[in-house]
Parts: structure tokens; C-alpha cells; sequence
């Protein structure tokens, strides 16, 4: 009998075709059509069971990720388990104090508390000094928003962003980078960044009645720009439109990177997309000048790795970072192109103006704030450096590491007003153990209350919330600790009592502490130190 038409039409088209022609005889009463239409239907079954398990196993693996950050979060000390912690979203409606809430936690629950933000969302705090370390050791990546709000600023880019692995080489980079510029530019640069911030300042407004924070905001700009472009910025006509687009940028990132699907119909983002664009644009015109008309980067580049010989053997490894910048041809490509690594270098130049800017800015202004509001602060300063920096010589960053106080002062400021409130990371892949006993889930956001920590009287003393410069001198600044950096990092050695350095957490700690930090404090010491020296920094109507 002959197979019926279904049956004898093979499953698949490679069984047909090895079927070796035994059921030939069946596809002309079939019809070709009618088995290519079958084999069809049946692929795209094939294919939807396929997506169908597909979806199946990664709801079952959120789920199972969802159960066990439910049970380790449980097991940690904090307020009932709820959907989302309440006394937390009071104090967020009414723009209240997270650290004074936290505070309270920690008063009542120990030094470390867990909050629920939400179902999938578990907040660790932790307060204790040795735990931070380890938590900061072990937890290396950063909060999927922060490389969010930096990736649509910025476009691509290898800082900032959540994976540590990813972060890794260009950290290293940066920090020879930046250890050569400290080195080779700060000090000529001092002087030349406050001239053009004052001239800057002349030709918009009365210098009478100067805004300490925009003050503060252009030398920052000025600093960090000069270190990344060299001397160039200092004649580019755009400089001032360039730090303008930077800081529009940066107020507005965090709230559109929160949107989980881009809100393209928002009138709001398309504006926000729009400026970040043109700063992409400026960024990459002010590289060109700074390799057309100075070679700036590429000079220096070498210099530092001729200057910090005894660091890094490997010469090559001091232009990686600006490889792409360095070399014209490879920049050019980056302009025409899509996304490709000189795309990447532009965005770091965009992430890291955007974070030092505004960090910077924030600590330079406290700064100048102490100095109009305690005159006997500036006379503290004033003689520390007239003692060390003589009329006739120039400024050099060797001075600026005998002056103790100076930058005694740098870091008592930065302990008492971090650049936020909150010290954040996370570990995406693994759980955390701490202290072998405390086990935080994978994905939960880890935070550490700046506040709390570096203004803990058990550590720092009864005056622990005043402004006391000194406090940094008793226990010696170590300053062969701020020019011995370890790996990826520019880590200052401040205190050699262990709880007091493991409390000063300024510029975080561990494998994604930050890399300028040895640059922002030695270069805001030496931007303090070149003001006092030359000119008067006094308040509206105090000025004698
Ligand atoms: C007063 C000035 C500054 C403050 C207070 C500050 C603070 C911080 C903090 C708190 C972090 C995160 C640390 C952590 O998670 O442990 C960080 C990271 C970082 N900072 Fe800074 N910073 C300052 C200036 C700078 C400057 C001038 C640069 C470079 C030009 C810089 C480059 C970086 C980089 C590259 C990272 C880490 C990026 C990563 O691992 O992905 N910072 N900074």
C-alpha cells in the first residue's frame, strides 16, 4: 500500500536528504510545496518551543536568584521584612536624611542593617570600620545605574561602568597616567589655571562679588582639563561652553539613566540626548587641538613614562590609555565611525571631566568657605606656606608635600564633606562572606554611610564633627605613602592607626577606590597653596 501523503513526507529536510531517495516515489503525489509547507509549520514549532524554553529557564533562574536574596537578606539584622521599608520611603518623599535614618538603624540594629527597597531590591549598610575594608576588598563592582547614568553621558567607555573585570586595565593606565601629570605639569600648570579662571571671571562679572562654588567649579574644570588636554584649554575659545555642557550633563544623567526603557517620547530626554551629543562633539574637537597644536598628550604621556621609570617598566603600557588620541589617524576614525575604541577613550575623557569636575569643585569650595569663614585658618596656612615656598622660586609639587598643613587641611575637609553621602557598590556574581559568619546576596546594593563613619566620635574623638586640621598631623601624614601607589590605584596612606585610615574613606577604598586621588588632593594643595600665595581670598565687604 502507499504511505499516506503526511506520513510519507520525512520530518526534516535533512531527512530527506538522507533519506537517500526512499521516499521519492511520494513526493510527486505529495507535491514538493506541500512538504516544504509541513516542514515549515514544523520548524517554526521547533523554534517556539525552543524561545518558549529559553524564557522558561531564565524566569526560573530570576526566580531562583529572587528566593535566595529573599532567604540570605532575611538572615541579615534589620527592620520587619517588608515589600519596601517604609520608614525609608518617608524619609525619601520628604527629601529628608538618609544618614540621620541609617544612623538610627545602626543604633538599633548593629553595624550592619539590611532595608528592603522593593521586592528584588535589598539595601546592606555597614558601619564598622573592619568591615567596610573587607566589604570594599571583596565587592567590586560598581551599581548598574552609575554605569548607566556614565554610558549615556558618555556613550561607550572602560570607567566607572558596573564589571570590575571590565574597568581594569584602563584603571591601571589612568593611574600611571595621572601619576605623570602630577609630576610633569601641576606645578606650572597652578598658576596658570587661577589666572585663567580669574580673567575668565573679569570679563563676565565684578570680581568684587565672585560666587565661591562657580569659582570653585572653573578651577576644578580648569585642573582636571589642563591634565587631559594640556595648556591648550587655556586658549580654546569654546572652554567656557565646553564646562557649561559638562555640568548640564551631569545634573540631569542620573535621573534619565533611571528609566529602564529610554523615554525617547519624553521632550526632556531628547533635549538631555541632544546636549550630551554636542559635549561629545566638543570633547572630541578639544582633543584634536591638544594633538594638532601641542602634541601636548603625547609629550607628556612619554615624559611620565621616562619620570616614573621606577613604577613601570613597560613604556608602552604609559599610553594606552590615549593610544587612540595620541595617534591622529586612530581619533579620525572615531569621528567618522560607530562605536570603536577611540569612541571608548572619548568617553573616558567625558566620564572622568564629569566626575572630577563636580568632586573636585565640591571639595575645593568647602575649602575656600573655611578660609573666608576662620581667618586664623589662613593665617595657619599662609605660614605654612611661606615657610616652605620662598618668593623667588617657583612652586613645585615637592614643596607642596612638606606642606603638612596645607594638605592636613585638603584632608580634613574631605572627611567632613565627602563628594556624597553614600559610598555604593555591589558584587553581581557572587555572594559576599564577611567576617566568615555575615553572607550578602549576590546583586544586593551595598552601601557605606560616609557620614557616620568618618564623623564617629568612638574613632575620631569628641570633636570628630569640627573642622581640626591638626588631627591629621598627630598621627603623621604618611607622605612616601601618597607617592608609593599600588596597583590601579592611587591610594594615600594618611594614618598609621588601622581604624582611623580604614575610617577615612574619602575616595572609597578597595579595587575601585578612586584613581585620582592622590592627583586631586596634591593638585587641590597645590591650586590652595598658589592662591594663598598670591592673592587675597576674603568674603564680600570683609576685605580690608
Ligand atoms: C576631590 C576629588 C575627588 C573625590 C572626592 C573622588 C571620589 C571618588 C569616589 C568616592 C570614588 C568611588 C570609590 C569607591 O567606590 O571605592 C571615585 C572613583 C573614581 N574616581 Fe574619583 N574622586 C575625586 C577626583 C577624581 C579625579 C580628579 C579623577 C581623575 C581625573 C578621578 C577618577 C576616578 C576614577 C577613575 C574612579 C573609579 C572608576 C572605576 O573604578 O570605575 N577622581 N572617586
Amino acid at each position: 500500500m502507499a504511505p499516506s501523503c503526511g506520513a510519507a513526507v520525512p520530518y526534516t529536510l535533512l531527512g530527506a536528504l538522507l533519506s537517500g531517495g526512499s521516499y521519492a516515489p511520494s513526493w510527486p503525489a505529495c507535491g514538493g510545496r506541500a512538504f516544504l509547507r509541513d516542514y515549515a509549520r514544523r520548524g517554526t514549532n521547533a523554534m517556539l518551543w525552543l524561545g518558549l524554553l529559553a524564557v522558561t529557564w531564565v524566569l526560573l533562574r530570576r526566580i531562583a536568584a529572587l528566593l535566595r536574596l529573599w532567604a540570605l537578606g532575611s538572615r541579615l539584622p534589620g527592620p520587619p521584612a517588608l515589600l519596601a521599608d517604609p520608614g525609608l520611603a518617608a524619609v525619601c518623599r520628604a527629601g529628608g536624611d538618609i544618614t540621620g535614618y541609617l544612623s538610627k538603624l545602626h543604633g538599633s540594629f548593629g553595624p550592619i542593617v539590611r532595608l528592603w527597597l522593593g521586592p528584588s531590591q535589598l539595601l546592606v549598610s555597614v558601619k564598622d570600620a573592619s568591615l567596610i575594608k573587607e566589604m570594599l576588598t571583596k565587592a567590586e563592582d560598581k551599581l548598574p545605574l552609575t554605569g548607566r547614568t556614565y554610558n549615556l553621558a558618555c556613550g561607550r567607555l572602560g570607567l566607572f561602568i558596573s564589571s570590575f573585570e571590565k574597568v581594569k586595565s584602563t584603571r591601571e593606565s589612568l593611574n600611571v597616567f595621572l601619576n605623570g601629570k602630577l609630576n610633569v605639569a601641576a606645578s606650572k600648570s597652578s598658576f596658570k589655571i587661577i589666572e585663567a579662571v580669574l580673567h575668565r571671571t573679569n570679563s563676565t562679572k565684578d570680581m568684587d562679588s565672585l560666587d565661591c562654588r562657580s569659582f570653585s567649579q572653573h578651577m576644578a574644570f580648569n585642573i582636571i582639563g589642563a591634565a587631559l588636554f594640556g595648556d591648550v584649554l587655556f586658549d580654546w575659545s569654546d572652554a567656557a561652553a565646553y564646562e557649561e555642557l559638562l555640568m548640564a550633563v551631569a545634573k540631569d544623567g542620573c535621573f534619565w539613566a533611571s528609566y529602564a526603557v529610554p523615554p525617547f517620547w519624553k521632550p526632556g530626554y531628547r533635549r538631555y540626548r541632544t546636549l550630551c551629543t554636542k559635549l561629545k562633539t566638543l570633547t572630541e574637537s578639544i582633543i584634536r587641538k591638544s594633538i594638532d597644536q601641542n602634541g601636548e598628550l603625547r609629550h607628556n604621556n612619554l615624559s611620565s613614562c621616562k619620570i616614573s621609570e621606577g613604577v613601570v617598566k613597560d613604556p608602552v603600557r604609559c599610553t594606552s590609555l590615549l593610544d587612540g588620541m595620541i595617534s591622529g589617524r586612530g581619533f579620525d576614525g572615531a569621528v567618522q565611525g560607530p562605536l570603536s575604541s577611540e569612541e571608548e577613550i572619548c568617553g573616558n575623557i567625558v566620564g572622568l571631566m564629569l566626575h572630577g569636575i563636580s568632586t573636585s569643585a565640591n571639595l575645593l569650595c568647602n575649602i575656600l568657605t573655611r578660609l573666608v569663614l576662620f581667618p586664623k585658618l589662613k593665617d595657619q596656612l599662609h605660614a605654612d606656606i611661606v615657610a616652605v615656598h620662598t618668593e623667588s622660586s617657583e612652586l613645585v609639587m615637592d614643596d607642596v608635600l612638606k606642606m603638612q598643613f596645607v594638605l592636613a587641611t585638603v584632608c580634613e575637609s574631605a572627611r567632613l564633606l565627602p563628594a556624597g553621602p553614600l559610598l555604593q557598590r555591589c558584587s553581581m556574581q557572587h555572594d559576599l562572606t564577611l567576617k566568615s559568619s555575615i553572607t550578602i546576596p549576590a546583586g544586593a546594593i551595598l552601601v557605606v554611610p560616609l557620614h557616620l563613619v568618618q564623623m564617629d566620635a568612638s574613632i575620631w574623638g569628641n570633636d570628630a564633627c569640627q573642622f581640626n586640621p591638626s588631627r591629621f598631623l598627630q598621627k603623621d601624614i604618611d607622605l612616601g605613602g601618597i607617592l608609593a601607589a599600588h596597583k590601579g590605584s592611587n591610594g594615600i596612606k594618611l594614618f598609621t592607626e588601622r581604624d582611623k585610615s580604614d575610617s577615612f574613606l574619602p575616595f572609597g577604598s578597595g579595587n575601585r577606590a578612586c584613581v585620582g586621588q592622590k592627583f586631586a588632593v596634591l593638585g587641590i594643595s597645590m591650586l590652595v597653596a598658589s592662591l594663598l600665595h598670591s592673592y587675597e581670598v576674603c568674603c564680600d565687604n570683609c576685605c580690608a
